[in-house]
């Protein structure tokens, strides 16, 4: 069981934080949410035209602003977005409201899966390697800074990673004293 007030999964994009998250939250019985579409909902357009419009910093107040909100509740599964984890603010709430799982994913297996996507401003541009090089040095520390547990996606398909963190998952809330 999950002795956590919610599941939080952090790291970098194409880790699978959306689509193993969907996959777990049934399991545990928790609500998913996923700030980046609840930021979408919220102002009825798309991240990418935030970014255009209000740039990286009006969408990081609006990010912070929707985690807080979003964490006020209790039984949340929470996918957060990749950049989640910049702000100290975000990474103290994070890290107070519930258990943090970092899935972690390599530069090389993230532009594999990323190759079609064209929703990710901070990746539209030709130098996408180098820019999750980038991502990566700054960013591999403060996720680790936030999390309880970190999990490796790079040799699992979607269905695998879910049922092998959930596996992980349930013998660390065994150790730790959890009871189902
Ligand atoms: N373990 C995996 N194996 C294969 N494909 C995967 C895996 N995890 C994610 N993917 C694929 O990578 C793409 C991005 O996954 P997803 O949207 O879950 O990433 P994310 O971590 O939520 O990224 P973001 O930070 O941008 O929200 C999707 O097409 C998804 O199907
Ligand atoms: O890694 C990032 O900074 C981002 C990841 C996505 O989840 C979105 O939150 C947005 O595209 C920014
Ligand atoms: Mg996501």
């Amino acid at each position: 069981m999950n002795p956590a007030r919610n599941l939080i999964l952090v790291g970098p994009m194409g880790a699978g934080k959306t689509c193993i998250g969907r996959r777990l939250a049934g399991h545990y019985g928790l609500r998913l949410v996923d700030a980046d579409h609840e930021i979408e909902r919220h102002t009825g357009t798309t991240i990418a035209t935030i970014f255009e419009c209000e740039g990286e910093a009006g969408f990081r107040a609006r990010e912070r602003s929707m985690l807080e909100t979003l964490l006020r509740d209790d039984g949340l599964l929470l996918a957060t977005g990749g950049g989640a984890v910049l702000d100290p603010d975000n990474r103290e709430l994070l890290r107070m409201r519930g258990f943090v799982v970092h899935l972690r994913a390599t530069p090389a297996q993230q532009l594999e899966r990323l190759r079609h996507d064209r929703s990710r401003p901070l990746l539209a541009r030709p130098d996408r390697e180098a820019v999750l090089h980038e991502m990566a040095a700054t960013r591999d520390p403060l996720y680790a800074e936030v999390a309880d547990l970190a999990f490796d996606t790079d040799t699992l398909g979607a269905a695998d990673a879910a049922r092998r963190l959930q596996h992980e998952l349930d013998r660390h809330w065994q150790r730790t004293g959890a009871t189902a």
